[in-house]
């Protein structure tokens, strides 16, 4: 783990912080594999991207009480980022889809799809980077500012997710982010339709 000096700052003091990602034990080595492919048409983490803390951004704690996830943290550009532009990865443990009962990783916040054919994700629940940090757009703005959209890591020769600002075009809504700015994307309906459900079956268990 790095030294206290190189977290970000308002890193969570128990969590740690990774720079590069950590494999979990379920990965097998056809999983491996497919983590070490490239696939078409991604592209490459720009060569200059430093390992560590991002100076693009920085984590920050919501204390806005119209805000959805006020008491929370989000990260806030740092600087104005044009469309298009690569912000950082996101890191986490690199996990295969469980048969263990519960799955360690359905219940987690932080788990994103990053390969559908062998079920690969990245959980940044237990540790992380800055990334997991981000939140998503419903109830803060019109619209997400930015997407995580899967890189190709050619120093370690692996695949990944990376967070990139809403290119020109995209929906012909991307404008860049503003220095100051809350960076947010779009977790999808899935991620919130599993919460209603998830809160929906808690509540009938709670009436029984
Ligand atoms: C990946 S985390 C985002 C970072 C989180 N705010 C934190 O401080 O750790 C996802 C969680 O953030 C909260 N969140 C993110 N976007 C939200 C939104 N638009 N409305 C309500 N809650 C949100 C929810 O609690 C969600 O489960």
């Amino acid at each position: 783990m790095p030294l206290k000096d190189t977290l970000p700052k308002n890193w969570p003091p128990n969590l740690p912080y990774l720079t590069t990602p950590s494999y979990s034990r379920s990965l097998i080595p056809t999983n491996l594999s497919a983590l070490r492919t490239k696939p078409q048409d991604i592209a490459d983490i720009p060569p200059n991207t430093p390992r560590g803390p991002c100076n693009l951004v920085k984590i920050t704690p919501i204390a806005t009480p119209t805000h959805p996830a006020n008491g929370q943290s989000g990260l806030f550009a740092t600087k104005d980022l044009k469309p298009g532009t690569f912000i950082l990865r996101y890191i986490g443990e690199v996990h295969a889809s469980s048969d263990l009962d519960p799955d360690p990783h359905s219940e987690s916040n932080y788990d994103l799809s990053l390969e559908r054919e062998h079920g690969i994700g990245i959980d940044a629940d237990k540790k992380g980077n800055e990334a997991r940090f981000i939140n998503d757009y419903r109830g803060v703005a019109e619209r997400p500012n930015a997407e995580f959209k899967e890189v190709w890591d050619e120093k370690r020769k692996e695949r990944g997710m990376g967070v990139w600002v809403l290119p020109e075009g995209k929906s012909g809504k991307g404008k860049g982010i503003r220095k100051g700015e809350e960076i947010l994307v779009s977790y999808g309906r899935g991620f919130w339709g599993a919460r209603k459900n998830t809160e929906g079956a808690r509540d009938r268990d709670r009436c029984r």
